[in-house]
């Protein structure tokens, strides 16, 4: 099995958490797409979605699914997304894509985040795959050198802009042993908007695609 067919598997088995009649947070990126498509099986069941970013907007309104502005939304039921890496506590590193900062927005208003990945991001310790911290322009060098007083080996993701108009550092050679106090230390950095640790509110259910199927796991 293809590690696409494990993402695939993991987007489907995601759906029977969504609800009738109500508007679901979607995510980003690969595994989400899978999701997206999976939605639109049900698209004149649910009232519509809150999407973390142009692209999954952009699929959302394509496969006819209605997207509200979540200024417009008071309860989200069902947050939907992937993960770069996840723990057995269910913190995630995300942004690889960029969508960190909306993702971790939609994902706050929502009642539940149902993670949705392929068995390789599954990880004892998280801090392999580099952390995402995205960052107001004009703050990229101080940013930097606060990461590296961290420990962490920050690199500019040359050529990004993010949806909100700004751009990434990826923090490389991090050790994360307790992912809450690193979130909240590296979002006390002025000029960090937000870091793609989801440790203080991290994902309520786990959906793993594997070659045997699909494991879900809850805390
Ligand atoms: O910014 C991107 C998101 O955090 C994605 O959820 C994450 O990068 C996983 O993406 P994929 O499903 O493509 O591996």
């Amino acid at each position: 099995m293809t590690q696409d067919e494990m993402k695939k598997a993991a987007g489907w088995a995601a759906l029977q958490y969504v609800k009738q009649g109500t508007i679901v947070g979607v995510g980003t990126g690969s595994t989400v797409n899978h999701f997206i498509d999976a939605l639109a099986t049900m698209k004149d069941d649910i009232e519509g979605a809150v999407s973390s970013s142009e692209a999954s907007t952009k699929k959302l309104i394509e496969l006819g699914i209605e997207v509200f502005d979540l200024n417009s939304v008071d309860l989200i039921d069902v947050y939907v997304d992937g993960a770069d890496e996840i723990n057995d506590r269910m913190d995630m590193i995300k942004g690889g894509g960029a969508a960190l900062t909306r993702e971790k927005i939609v994902a706050a208003v929502a009642k539940k985040f149902i993670c949705i990945v392929d068995n390789t991001k599954q990880v004892p310790i998280l801090g392999d795959f580099p952390l995402p911290v995205e960052v107001i322009p004009m703050a990229r060098s101080y940013v930097a050198r606060e990461l590296v007083k961290l420990g962490g080996d920050p690199v500019y993701r040359q050529g990004v802009v993010t949806d909100n108009g700004n751009v990434i550092l990826d923090v490389y050679n991090m050790q994360i042993l307790d992912p809450k106090v690193m979130e909240t230390k590296i979002n006390a950095i002025v000029g960090v908007v937000t870091n793609g640790l989801f440790a203080n509110r991290g994902a309520d259910v786990l959906l793993v695609g594997t070659p045997d199927g699909v494991n879900t796991i809850t805390l």
